[in-house]
C-alpha cells in the first residue's frame, strides 16, 4: 500500500493555480492515486464568458483526465472551485466559503503565480508575494492544517551560478516592497525597477525570490516546503508521455522551429538544458506534502525539482533531437522546412535574423500583399524576436542545483511509493522524452492529427522545391548583373565555361577512343 496515497485518502485540499500547467497535473495525479480524498478546493478567477464550474468541465473532460475519470467516477464532485482572486483583498472569496476553507483545509499547495517575464513589477509584486503573505495569513488561522507547500522556481536566483537549498536573502525586504507599492505611482515603480531587481534579469524571478522570503518570513507555526522546479516541460509517463497545454519556456519555440518560422537562436549548446517533465515536479510535490505533514521538518525544507546533476542534458543534443523528431512527424502548414543553428556569435545572430527569420517574413508579406490578403508575417517574427530575446537568458548559462533534499526524500519513500511518486529523474532517457515532446506538442497543443503526416511530409517537399527554385533564380540574376558591371566576373565565367567545354571535349574523345 502505497503510504502517500493514503495520506491524502479522507483530506480537505485547498490548490492556487489549478488551472494552469501545473495545477491541472496535480489535479489529476491526486484523485487518480488517492480517490478517496475527500474535496479539493480550487480557487479559480472568474473568467468573462465562463462560470466557475464550466472553468472546471474544461479541464476534467479533457484527454489528460481520461484515466482518472474511470477510477473516479464522481470526480466533479471531488472538486470544488471557489471564486476568488488573489489580486483582490482576501482574495475577493465569499464570507461563507473563506469559513468552510478556514475549518476544514488540511494542505494547500500554492501554485498560482504570474509566470511572464516581461509583467510590471506591481502586478507580480501583487501576485507572487502579496498574494503569497495572505495565503499564509489565511493558513495561519486554518486549525486543521498539516502542510503549506509553495511552489517556486530554481531561477529564483538565477543571479547565482551555484544554488543550495536554501533561502538566499534579497538587498530590500518583500514587506517594504509590498508598502511601498501601495503609494508609488507606476512611473515611480518603472524608475525604480530596475534598481530593485539589479541582477535578476526579469520581474517574474525577482517576484519569485521575494515570495521565498516572504514564506521564511511569515512561516510561524506553519509546516512549510519549498518546491524549486527548473524549466518544467511536458509529461514524462504520466498520465501518458508527451502531454503539453501552453506556449511557455521551451514549448513555444518547438513550435515555431517545427513551423520553421524559428531558424537560427543565440544559445550555447553545451549549456545544460535544465528541463524537467511536469509530472516528475508533481510526483515530488505530493510525496513533499506527505513528507512535511507527517514528519514535521523542524525548519522549512527546499527542494531542487532539477535534472542538471543528475542527469545532464545540453541543448545542443536535445535541439538535434528535436530536429530529428521534425523529420519522422513533421507539423502541418509550415512556413519554411525546419533547420536549426545555435550559435553564440552576435553577429552570426543578427546575419541570421535578417536572412532567416525577417527577410522571408517580408517576401512572404509582400506575396500576401499583392495577393490582396493583409500582410501579418513580418509582425508575427517580431514578436516571435522578442520572445527569443526574453528567453536567451536562460539558454545561454549552465546553473549547478544542489538536490540533498529531495535525495534524502527519495531515500525516505517505500519502494512502492518511489514507483508511484516516481521523481527520480536519473532514469529518464532524454531521446525518449524529447521524441514524445514534439509529438505530445504536435497532438495536444496544436491539436494536430496523425493522419495528416503524409500531406505534411509533402508540403515540406514542396517547399523544398521553391526554396532550391528561389536560390536558383536568385543566383542567376546575381550573377547576371555582375557579369553585366565586372569585367573580373566577365572572366571567371568565360573561365569556367571554356574549362568545362574542355573537360567536355577530352571526355568525348577517351570514350571516342575506347570504343
Ligand atoms: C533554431 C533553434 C531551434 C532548435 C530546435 C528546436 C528548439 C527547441 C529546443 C529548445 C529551444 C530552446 C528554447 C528554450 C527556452 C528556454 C526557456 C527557459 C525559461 C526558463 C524560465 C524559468 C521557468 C519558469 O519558472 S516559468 C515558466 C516560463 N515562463 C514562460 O515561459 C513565460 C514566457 N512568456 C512571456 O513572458 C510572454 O508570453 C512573452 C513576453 C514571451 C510574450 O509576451 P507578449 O505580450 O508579446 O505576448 P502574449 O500576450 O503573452 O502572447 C501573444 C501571442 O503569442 C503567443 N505566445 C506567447 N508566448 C509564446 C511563445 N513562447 N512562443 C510562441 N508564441 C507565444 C500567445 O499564445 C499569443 O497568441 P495569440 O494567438 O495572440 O493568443
Ligand atoms: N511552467 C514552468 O516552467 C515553471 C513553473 N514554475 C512555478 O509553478 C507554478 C505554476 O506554474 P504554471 O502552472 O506553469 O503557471 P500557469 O501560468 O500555467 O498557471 C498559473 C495559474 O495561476 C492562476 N492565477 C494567476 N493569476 C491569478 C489570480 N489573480 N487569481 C487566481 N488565480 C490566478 C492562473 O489562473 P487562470 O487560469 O485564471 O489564469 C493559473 O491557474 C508557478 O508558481 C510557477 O512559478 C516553476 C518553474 C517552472
Amino acid at each position: 500500500m502505497s503510504m502517500i496515497a493514503a495520506f491524502y485518502g479522507g483530506k480537505s485540499i485547498l490548490i492556487t493555480g489549478a488551472t494552469g500547467f501545473l495545477g491541472k497535473v496535480l489535479i489529476e495525479k491526486l484523485c487518480r492515486t488517492s480517490p478517496d480524498l475527500k474535496v479539493i478546493y480550487i480557487l479559480v478567477r472568474p473568467k468573462a464568458g465562463h462560470t466557475l464550474q464550466q472553468r472546471v468541465s474544461q479541464i476534467i473532460n479533457t484527454k489528460l483526465f481520461e484515466k482518472v475519470r474511470e477510477v473516479c467516477p464522481n470526480l466533479h464532485e471531488k472538486i470544488r472551485a471557489i471564486s476568488a482572486d488573489l489580486n483582490q483583498n482576501d482574495f475577493a472569496i465569499s464570507k461563507e466559503d473563506m469559513q468552510e476553507l478556514l475549518s476544514c483545509t488540511n494542505i494547500i499547495f500554492h501554485c498560482a503565480a504570474t509566470v511572464r517575464f516581461d509583467d510590471h513589477l506591481r502586478h507580480a509584486v501583487q501576485l507572487n508575494v502579496t498574494a503569497t503573505q495572505q495565503l499564509l495569513f489565511m493558513a495561519s488561522q486554518m486549525p486543521k492544517l498539516e502542510a503549506f507547500i509553495h511552489i517556486s522556481t530554481a531561477f529564483s536566483n538565477c543571479n547565482l551560478k551555484h544554488i543550495d537549498e536554501v533561502i538566499y536573502p534579497c538587498s530590500v525586504e518583500p514587506k517594504k516592497i509590498i508598502d511601498s507599492m501601495e503609494w508609488w505611482d507606476d512611473a515611480i515603480v518603472d524608475e525604480i525597477a530596475p534598481k530593485l531587481m539589479g541582477d535578476w534579469p526579469n520581474t517574474y524571478t525577482y517576484t519569485k525570490a521575494l515570495g521565498e522570503m516572504v514564506v521564511q518570513q511569515e512561516s510561524g507555526n506553519l509546516n512549510i516546503a519549498i518546491i524549486r522546479p527548473s524549466i518544467v516541460g511536458a509529461t514524462w509517463q504520466e498520465p501518458f508521455p508527451g502531454w503539453v497545454d501552453n506556449l511557455n519556456g521551451p514549448n513555444g519555440m518547438i513550435v515555431a522551429a517545427g513551423r520553421g518560422f524559428l531558424r537560427a537562436i543565440r544559445a550555447s549548446p553545451l549549456a545544460v538544458a535544465d528541463l524537467i517533465p511536469v509530472d516528475t515536479v508533481i510526483n515530488l510535490t505530493l510525496a513533499v506534502g506527505w513528507y512535511t505533514a507527517v514528519h514535521r521538518p523542524k525548519s522549512t525544507l527546499i527542494y531542487h525539482c532539477t535534472s542538471g546533476n543528475l542527469n545532464p542534458c545540453n541543448w545542443g543534443k536535445m535541439g538535434c533531437q528535436v530536429l530529428s523528431t521534425f523529420e519522422k512527424i513533421p507539423f502541418e502548414k509550415a512556413f519554411r522546412r525546419p533547420h536549426a543553428d545555435f550559435t553564440a556569435n552576435t553577429i552570426t545572430v543578427h546575419y541570421w535574423n535578417a536572412v532567416s527569420h525577417r527577410a522571408p517574413a517580408m517576401i512572404y508579406d509582400i506575396y500576401l500583399w499583392l495577393t490582396g490578403r493583409k500582410p501579418r508575417m513580418t509582425k508575427l517574427m517580431n514578436r516571435l524576436l522578442r520572445t527569443i530575446s526574453m528567453l536567451e537568458y536562460f539558454i545561454n548559462r549552465s546553473w549547478e542545483w544542489s538536490t540533498y533534499n529531495t535525495e534524502m526524500l527519495m531515500s525516505e519513500l517505500s519502494p512502492e511509493d518511489q514507483r508511484i511518486f516516481n521523481f527520480d529523474v536519473r532514469q529518464l532517457n532524454w531521446l525518449e522524452y524529447i521524441e514524445n515532446y514534439v509529438l505530445g506538442v504536435k497532438k495536444y497543443l496544436l491539436k494536430e492529427d496523425m493522419a495528416g503526416i503524409p500531406e505534411a511530409k509533402q508540403h515540406l517537399r514542396r517547399l523544398r522545391n521553391i526554396y532550391y527554385l528561389f536560390n536558383t533564380v536568385f543566383f542567376l540574376i546575381a550573377w547576371r548583373l555582375l557579369i553585366a558591371r565586372s569585367q573580373i566576373a566577365r572572366n571567371v565565367w568565360f573561365f569556367i565555361v571554356s574549362f568545362c567545354y574542355k573537360f567536355l571535349s577530352y571526355f568525348r574523345a577517351s570514350s571516342t577512343l575506347k570504343a
